[in-house]
């Protein structure tokens, strides 16, 4: 983390540069040669009427994930070009805006303490701002007589001047405890655990409790709670992949990035925008979260017997672990089919193998529910063409199946700061369905001693363990060590201890050639990855 970002990934405003706005004490320059000037933060009447321009992209993103349901992540880049940031105001602005989206359920704690009306009845733009405010004040480093003098002029530019005044006194009552003074009145008549870290860690009250459950449920101890929902708090790290016999890491370890710990082929980037690096720009090296990295990189390398040429991704969009499958599929002259039901997001997964040769893969678009048929009228790579031959009608070919399910996602939070506040228990159950489907859906064109990966971007039992309960109750599939398979990808000693991802499944017997029949549950506050969960079936 650089030195410029605190305890919580943001940046401390005391590092200014020769252009900064901000000085080397982390105060705003004075802007009198902007025809506006700074006064003292007890003189609100007299404050500036304009927004800072850096605010107001973290506003307008607020505002447009609010009311348009926008992406955080696709609204803000754009935000940004619009108000031509400079660099170093952009990532002020990022950091305002994923920080206060990501720990709104504690500033409106506290601001509900502070409002003498409920926030429900408070117009929603004041909220906004106020909730900006009070990251500042209390998440970032932001002098608060700044915090309080640019979120007044904020609201005043796109609020109004009463609302600007209600905001002044607001944020003066928050800024006058500390953040652990706040948690210390907010959570002291609490008994329940569950509330106080709802609060304390801002995530609603049934992600925290669904994660405790799946902590217990994948076997760690119970108690890691608090450190996964802080994890789930932090900025996630860029991890980046070469493309194995594709691309190498070399342009992007000459700018900064440092080898990645847990995986061969990966490294660590923290150092500004990934456009500058050819190697990124032409894919073959490509930002893939290391958990991605090491399910896709086991899946290929799990031995099987047999057959060793027909690959298939059930669920390829955007792409990210078809790349790597991919390329792994061209070093042992294998070929890869990537299936992806929605067409923009196929397209996405051939623009993510363009840099492999065209003969070593078919991308398809279609209901991966109905992968059989479709594939029997597909036009496929050759050696995938002859061996649905040699099936016939059956249509069993793939000897590689990766079925990386649509999930609640629960598992990677920290990518999209406004997740959690939209996401509804419900959503879990809703994809329940879908998920078995399309793992039965991969098992019947898996062949016989063939391999199917069931994945998903979250660690909830209902969507890992009751799937896989599930599709194991067909008799179809046995559950190998999916664990030894994971441990045999990544870097020597690093899965080991306390580190170990894998779970025995109660009453599941390990199946022949098998030391133990187990799961894989990464996780952030461990590994450092998404929540990640994998399951390696193979066929009977
Ligand atoms: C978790 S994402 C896959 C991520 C991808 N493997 C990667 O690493 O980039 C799940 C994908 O499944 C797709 N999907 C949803 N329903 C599907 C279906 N019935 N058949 C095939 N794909 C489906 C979604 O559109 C989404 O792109």
């Amino acid at each position: 983390m650089s030195d410029n970002f605190n305890r919580r990934g943001q940046r401390n405003e005391n590092s200014g540069g020769r252009n900064s706005r901000r000085n080397a004490q982390g105060r705003e320059r004075n802007r009198k040669s902007q025809g506006r000037r700074d006064f003292s933060a007890s003189v609100p009447s007299a404050r500036r009427r304009v927004a800072d321009p850096d605010r107001l992209v973290a506003f307008e993103v607020m505002q447009a994930v609010d009311n348009q349901d926008s992406y955080a992540n696709l609204v803000l880049p754009q935000t940004i070009r619009k108000h031509r940031l400079d660099r170093r105001d952009a990532a002020f602005a990022t950091e305002l805006a994923y920080g206060t989206l990501r720990e709104r359920g504690t500033y409106d704690a506290i601001l509900s303490r502070c409002l003498d009306r409920p926030l429900e009845k408070t117009d929603p733009k004041i909220l906004n701002a106020l909730r900006l405010g009070a990251h500042q004040i209390l998440g970032m480093r932001v002098p608060n007589h700044a915090a309080l003098n640019q979120t007044v002029g904020l609201a005043r530019g796109v609020i109004g001047a009463g609302p600007s005044t209600m905001v002044n006194a607001v944020l003066r009552r928050v800024s006058e405890k500390s953040r652990e003074e706040w948690m210390d009145e907010l959570t002291a008549d609490l008994t329940d655990d569950i509330k106080r870290m709802s609060i304390e860690e801002s995530h609603p009250v049934w992600i925290v409790r669904a994660f405790r459950q799946a902590l217990a449920a994948h076997g760690r101890v119970p108690t890691e709670i608090q450190d996964l929902l802080a994890a789930d708090n932090e900025s996630p790290s860029v991890h980046l992949v070469a493309l194995p016999g594709i691309g190498d890491l070399g342009e992007a370890l000459d700018n900064d990035a440092v080898p990645g710990q847990l995986v061969e082929g990966s490294a660590v980037y923290s150092h500004g925008d990934l456009g500058r690096l050819e190697s990124v720009r032409s894919g073959r090296v490509r930002a893939q979260d290391v958990g991605s990295q090491l399910v896709a990189r086991a899946l290929a390398g799990v031995g099987i017997e047999g057959s060793d040429q027909a690959w298939l991704d059930l669920c390829a969009g955007p792409g990210g672990k078809a790349a790597l499958m991919g390329a792994l599929a061209v070093e042992r002259n294998a070929e890869l089919v990537a299936n992806e039901s929605a067409k923009h997001r196929a397209d996405l997964v051939s623009h993510a193998l363009e840099p492999l040769p065209k003969s070593a893969f078919t991308v398809m678009t279609g209901d991966g529910r109905k992968i059989r048929e479709n594939i029997m009228d597909a036009d496929l790579p050759e050696n995938i063409g002859l061996a649905v031959e040699a099936f016939g009608e059956d249509g069993d070919v793939f000897d590689r199946v990766m079925v990386d399910a649509p999930c609640s996602g629960l598992g990677a939070l920290r990518r999209r700061p406004e997740a959690r506040w939209r996401k509804k228990p419900g959503d879990v159950a809703d994809l329940l369905p879908l998920q078995l489907e399309l793992t039965q859906a991969a098992i019947s064109v898996t062949r016989p001693g063939g391999v199917v990966a069931y994945v998903t971007c979250s660690p909830h039992p209902a969507e890992t363990q009751n799937i896989l309960l599930d599709v194991l109750d067909g008799g179809e599939v046995e559950l190998l060590d999916t664990a030894a398979a994971v441990r045999s990808v990544a870097l020597p000693g690093v899965l080991e201890g306390d580190a170990d991802p894998g779970t025995a499944v109660p009453g599941v017997e390990p199946a022949e050639g098998q030391e133990a029949a187990t799961t894989v549950q990464l996780w952030p506050h461990v590994h450092g990855t998404d929540a990640m969960f994998m399951a390696l079936l193979r066929k009977k």
